[in-house]
């Protein structure tokens, strides 16, 4: 049976379905980048909380802008904005759960006038975001808003046709301030340190290239709390899909599958309100910081740690490598021996089990993570959350050889061919920036690390490129199981 509210009184009994009057619920949250995460994550604590009768003004209309996202449009719009849930446990058990707190969806390439004033509806309180890292429009090289993006240039140009997030919640704010309407709050959920700085940062650069008194204006009225957000969720592939029809007769285009874990700790700094997130779970907190640096460095650090090599070494699902006890070792010692001494005790954190649980979550063979979606964007990921890391480490004279190890085994698979000789796809927005440093590796070991918009000046220190070039060396004449074990070994000695 397909989908809908109309057939959702037949779904069978082992799948939870929404427990409250749909009909009831009305947009207060507009939300950019509705993919797998976000459906795994903040649209099911809204549900949560309207499975107990609140927060029913709270429901979300999602916003679109890629061309891709026609195809969210589609789907969303065909099961009246529900979908399935399915949390594997890592004893192969499940729990699944129709979420319907996603009522509404603009694709904005229909009609960017009714996207700015669906923004501007004094409804909607708050504007939330998970649109990838890459989507924030950071220059590398100058770490600032990058005014030479051809679709931002564009905006600019002509700001009553929006196009990009920016264009569209500035005229929706605009709008908004001329209306004598609040602001909304801005909330980034997208992996990054300090999300809402910088998406504070980089909002407000938009606004003041487009008049610079609305710029003042946006950073004295519109709140960007922080936030560490955290569920793992795989891409949903058709098996996923077909699974969901066969185990439980229900026709849904985009379920989205993830673990059981999951948590979000967030700032308090919302205007005009927010929903009561703390009543199922959410951790508010007056600083995220300590949070997010443990997240990022423990957890996304280690799933660049795992990717790069799992991948040279022939594995493509992460639950493989992590059940291989000499990656496992590496990763703990990664997190024990650098990242760690980086970051703040948290009360009531017990940073080891912390990191124990890490390697048990990527081990849930169910939730069937895949390297490859943990391969991509790799110069998004690798400067924000390892190289942080190295530089504390050596600012402090605290050893980096893991890091660099890290570091090394991307470079090696930036050269584009894996250790059977088969060919390795870069998924990379600098993807031929990346295979060009890396195809140097023979005359100029360090010719990956001299790209300095992604690893600074650290080419020029010996604490970090003496283990990088042990490493790369390694990688090319041993590969990269004998790489882990070598690295290992001299671990165990220091
Ligand atoms: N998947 C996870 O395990 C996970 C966990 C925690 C946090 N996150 C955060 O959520 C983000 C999205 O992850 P996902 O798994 O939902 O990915 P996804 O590919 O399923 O969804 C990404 C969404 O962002 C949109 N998008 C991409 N670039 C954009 C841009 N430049 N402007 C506007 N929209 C853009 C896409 O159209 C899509 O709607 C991640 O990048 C990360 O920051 C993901
Ligand atoms: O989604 P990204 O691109 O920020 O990073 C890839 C993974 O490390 C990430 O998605 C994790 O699975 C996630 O952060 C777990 O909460």
């Amino acid at each position: 049976m397909k989908l809908s509210n109309a057939t959702l009184a037949q779904i069978p009994s082992e799948v939870a379905v929404p427990a409250y009057d749909r009909s009831k619920v009305t947009a207060g949250i507009v939300h950019f980048g509705v993919g797998g995460f976000h459906r795994a994550h903040q649209a099911m604590y809204l549900d949560r909380l309207m499975n107990q009768g609140q927060a029913l003004e709270w429901g979300i209309c999602g916003m679109g802008i890629m061309p891709s996202d026609a195809r969210m449009r589609d789907t969303l719009r065909d099961s009246d904005g529900m979908y399935t849930l399915v949390v594997k446990n890592p004893d192969g058990s499940r729990e699944v759960r129709v979420i319907g707190s996603i009522i509404d969806y603009v694709y904005a390439p229909d009609d960017s006038h009714a996207a700015v004033e669906k923004l501007a509806d004094p409804a909607i309180r708050i504007v939330s975001l998970t649109v990838t890292e890459g989507g924030y429009n950071v220059n590398p090289v100058t770490g600032e808003f990058d005014l030479g993006n051809p679709g931002i240039v564009a905006d600019l140009n002509d700001p009553a046709q929006p196009k990009t997030t920016f264009g569209l919640i500035s005229a929706g704010l605009k709008l908004r301030r001329e209306r004598g309407l609040d602001p909304f709050t801005i909330m980034s959920c997208d992996n990054i340190q300090g999300n809402g700085e910088v998406a504070q940062k980089m909002f407000g650069a938009f606004a003041t290239a487009l008049d610079e008194e609305f710029g003042t204006w946006v950073q004295a009225n519109v709140p960007f709390p922080n936030s560490m957000v955290d569920r793992i969720t795989p891409v949903t592939t058709e098996a996923d899909r077909q699974d969901v029809t066969d185990s439980y007769g229900i026709e849904d285009a985009w379920p989205v599958v993830c673990e059981d874990f999951v948590q979000w700790v967030l700032e308090d700094k919302f205007v005009s309100g927010r929903p009561e997130f703390e009543q199922v779970g959410v951790q508010i907190v007056a600083d995220v910081v300590p949070y997010e640096l443990m997240k990022l460095r423990l957890l996304n650090a280690t799933h660049q740690g795992l990717c790069y090599f799992g991948h040279l070494a022939g594995y493509s699902a992460v639950h493989d490598v992590a059940r291989n006890e000499l990656f496992a070792q590496f990763l703990l010692r990664y997190m024990r021996t650098e990242a760690e001494p980086t970051l703040e005790a948290l009360p009531g954190v017990d940073l080891a089990a912390y990191q124990d649980k890490l390697i048990e979550r990527y081990s849930n063979e169910y939730v069937a993570d895949t390297i490859a979606r943990l391969c991509a964007d790799s110069s998004d990921r690798i400067p924000k959350w390892l190289m942080p890391v190295v530089r504390e480490n050596l600012a402090a004279d605290r050893d980096v050889s893991l890091s660099a190890a890290i570091v090394a085994s991307w470079a090696r698979y930036a050269e584009g061919t894996d250790e059977v000789g088969e060919p390795i796809q870069i998924v990379d927005r600098l993807a031929s920036e990346v295979r060009t440093a890396a195809a140097k590796h023979a005359e100029d070991p360090l010719a990956f690390l001299r790209q300095q918009d992604l690893f600074g000046d650290v080419v020029n220190d010996e604490r970090f490129t003496k283990p990088y070039l042990e490493a790369l060396e390694s990688l090319h004449i041993n590969g990269a199981i004998a790489t882990l074990e070598l690295i290992m070994s001299q671990a165990s000695t220091r």
